[in-house]
Formats: C-alpha cells, structure tokens, sequence
C-alpha cells in the first residue's frame, strides 16, 4: 500500500525537496545528549540545501521524517487523508519512527546528510541498494539484499571474537540499518562459529592500566547493548554454530533466533570471573524461567540449540543441512511484509518494558566493571591468554 501510494505522490509532485521545505528557521532544540550537536544538525539542514544531485524522493522522506522527530518528537498529528498522497507518505514516514529518541533522529539525520555529501559519496558508507556491500570493515560485513541488512561476525580465524574495534563497527551498523530500506535486519556469523563472545585480548591489549580498560569497557558495553535495546526493526539472529558469552546473552534482545542444530549456546561467566550482561539478568529469567537461567548464567551451563529452543531462547532449529538455505528463504519472504507494520509492532512489544531494559543495561555494566577489575577476572583471563584455560578445561588457579 505504501509503495502505491508513494509512486502516485511522485508522479504528483517531481520535487519533493521544495515540497518539504526543512524549515531552518523553525529550529527549537533542546541540550543534545547524544555525539550530534545541534551546531551539526543545523549544519546537516544547511547542506541539504546545496546538494548537487537530488538524493531521490525516498531519501528526501526519510530526511524529512528524520527531521520532525528530531525536532518534534513522535508523530502525534493526525493522519493525513487518503487523497492527500504527499502529505499522507511524509507522515507515514515520520510516524514509521515510532518512539525513536530525538537525540537518536538528530544523529540519525547528521549521519544521513553526511553519507549524502560529495566528500563521502567514496567513503565507507554507500547508499543501501540491492545486494549492496553498505559497511566496508575487516571484521563485520554489512550487506544489503532483498530487504534484508546483514551484519556478519567475519573473523573466523579467532571464531569471530568480539574486538573493541568491531563493538563500533556493530554501533555503526545497527545505526545504519534502523534507518536504511531494509525491512529486517540479520545476525550472523562467518565460518564454523557464530562468536566466540568478547575478544578476551581486549583488556589484556588496552592501552593504559586496567582501571582505565575497564572503565572505557563499561561505557562502551552500555552504548553497544542500547543500541541492541533501541533497535527498532525486526532484529533475527542466524546461528550457524556455537554461540558464546555476549553473543548468547544478547539474543534475548532479538525478536527471533534461528539456529542450525550444531549451535551450542554457551554463557561461562563465572568460569571467567565475570557477570552476565546484554540485560540477560533481566530477560533470561523472563524467557526460560529462573531455575533455568540460573543453571545457564551462574554455572554456565552449555545448551544444545534443542534445549535452548525448548527453553525459549531460540525460535526454531534446523538440520545443519538445509539451515542457510531454508532459513534464508524464510527471511526472504519476511523482509517482504509491510515494514511499517512490523516496525509498530515491535514497538509495542518492546514499549513496556524498554524503561526497564535499560536500566538493568546500567546495572549490569556497572557491576561488570567492578568484576573486570577483580582477581576471579583478571585470572581467568591471563590463563586464556597463557593459554592455561579454554572453556571446558578446568581452570589452573
Ligand atoms: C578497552 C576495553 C574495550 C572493551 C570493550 C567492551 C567489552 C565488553 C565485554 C562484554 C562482556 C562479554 C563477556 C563475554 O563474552 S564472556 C565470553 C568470552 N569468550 C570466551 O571465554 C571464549 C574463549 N575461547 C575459547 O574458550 C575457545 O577458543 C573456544 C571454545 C571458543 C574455541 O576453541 P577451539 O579449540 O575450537 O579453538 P581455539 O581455541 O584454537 O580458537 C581459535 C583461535 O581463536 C581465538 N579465540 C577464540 N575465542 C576467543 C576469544 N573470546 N577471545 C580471544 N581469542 C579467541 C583463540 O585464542 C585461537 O587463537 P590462536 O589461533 O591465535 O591461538
């Protein structure tokens, strides 16, 4: 219907940029709390005006939407009428938004201006196309194809552990992806393993001392799980192996987990001297019933994907044989559902309880840091370093 509707505005009306007319001058914004400031969303309004080429009308609306929620907030007008084509797509596109934060749509817009701009049109950043590479970084491949963003985990060599590097590489993605034209968006890993969880070098190979590490981490770890807890498409994992630490914990952030019967699912924090993360204290309890999670989280205890299916975490599991293909015709054939539809019902599925979500976020990182600075952790992790330890070996003291 959206598509129909949008195709009628632009025979209707060629240039949507006049239509929409950004109003710089109507710019009340309030104390930015997130990286873009308003100086840069002003900025990123003015360079609109001088953009050489017209970015395209599905740009301009996505500008457009970006903008009130950036200065208004969420769509709470009401909706235009049906023969009103190009107001009734700008609203559509401000109200697919939802509840996006008005820090995040600032952002979001900046973001969007820049990856417009002449000086970047080369960069790492492309527009999202059909089958598109739309984030070049060693670690995470990000591609677009048939509506559906694929992040992939792409260090198979060390089971695509987690670097700090690919933490923001991740941020940058989700970011990407919440306002690109995929309709869902994908996890999933390169080689045998899905990830092997946090890089345990990343402590042991920070610059300054461990204080400063684990401070650094714990920042780092709440932005990367709000950015998990705020996503507002439909976010599928695609386990095509074992899954450990982080990576298991943040499925209960996911909308839906497929796996291949291989996956194992594998959350050894007391073995590392650690504490669980990615609000799994919070949503593991709720998902496979406190008995359960405490087995899983207190003694990491491993799941096969059977078991984690059958305790919730994981929606279905396929034979290793026709996992790619039978998961990802599915995915396909999801990515075609009205977008807007699923992005609003995610919204509500997730509006109660995002408050809390991120509260337990703050808490666990703050626990956590506590705990990367104790001799449990620090231990655990020399001994992997050392090589003295891997999970399922018992740990020298
Ligand atoms: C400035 C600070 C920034 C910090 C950024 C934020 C931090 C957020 C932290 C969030 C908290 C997260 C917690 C977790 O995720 S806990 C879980 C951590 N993961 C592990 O404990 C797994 C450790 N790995 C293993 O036990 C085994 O490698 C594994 C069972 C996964 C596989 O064993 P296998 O025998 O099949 O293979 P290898 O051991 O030979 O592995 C191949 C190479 O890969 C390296 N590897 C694997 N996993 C990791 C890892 N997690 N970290 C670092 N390196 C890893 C392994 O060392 C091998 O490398 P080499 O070939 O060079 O020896």
């Amino acid at each position: 219907m959206a598509a129909v509707t949008w195709r009628q505005a632009r025979c209707w009306c060629p240039s949507l940029l006049q239509v929409f007319r950004f109003p710089v001058a109507q710019v009340h914004l309030g104390r930015p709390t997130m990286r873009a400031s308003q100086q840069d969303f002003e900025n990123a309004m003015n360079q609109v005006k001088l953009l050489k080429q017209d970015p395209g009308n599905q740009v301009k609306l996505k500008l457009y939407a970006l903008y009130k929620q950036a200065t208004d907030g969420p769509c709470n007008v009401p909706k235009p009428g049906v023969f009103d084509l190009v107001n009734k797509a700008k609203w559509e596109a401000w109200n697919a938004l939802g509840s996006l934060p008005k820090e995040t749509a600032r952002q979001n817009y900046v973001d969007l201006v820049s990856s417009l701009s002449p000086s970047s049109e080369a960069s790492s950043q492309g527009t999202h196309g059909a089958d598109e590479k739309v984030q070049e970084s060693k670690d995470i491949v990000v591609s677009s194809e048939d509506g559906i963003t694929k992040i992939m985990f792409n260090r198979p060599t060390k089971k695509n552990a987690i670097t700090f590097q690919m933490y923001q590489d991740i941020m940058l993605a989700l970011k990407n992806a919440s306002t690109d034209n995929s309709a869902i968006t994908v996890f999933t890993g390169a080689g045998d393993y899905y990830c092997s969880g946090n890089d345990l070098t990343n402590f042991t190979s920070a610059a300054g001392g461990m204080e400063e590490a684990a401070s650094k981490g714990a920042v780092v770890l709440r932005e990367f799980v709000n950015s998990f807890i705020d996503f507002p498409k439909p976010l599928v994992a695609v386990v095509n192996g074992p899954a450990v630490g982080i990576s298991v914990t943040l499925l209960g952030l996911f909308d839906a987990v497929y796996a291949s019967d291989k996956a194992t699912f594998h959350t050894p924090f007391s073995h590392l001297g650690q504490s669980p993360e990615a609000c799994s204290s919070y949503t593991f309890p709720r998902i496979m019933g406190s008995a359960k999670a405490a087995e899983v989280l207190l003694f990491g205890k491993k799941l096969t994907a059977r078991e984690a299916c059958a305790h919730g975490l994981v929606s279905e599991v396929f034979p290793e044989s026709t996992f790619e293909k039978e998961v990802w015709t599915r995915l396909r054939a999801y990515a075609k559902l009205p977008p807007n539809s699923m992005r609003i019902s995610k919204e509500l599925i997730r509006k109660n309880e995002k408050e809390k979500l991120h509260e337990v976020n703050a808490e666990e990182c703050t626990t956590l840091k506590a705990r990367w600075l104790s001799d449990e952790c620090i231990n655990a992790i020399m001994n992997f370093v050392s090589r003295k330890a891997k999970l399922g070996r018992p740990q020298s003291s």
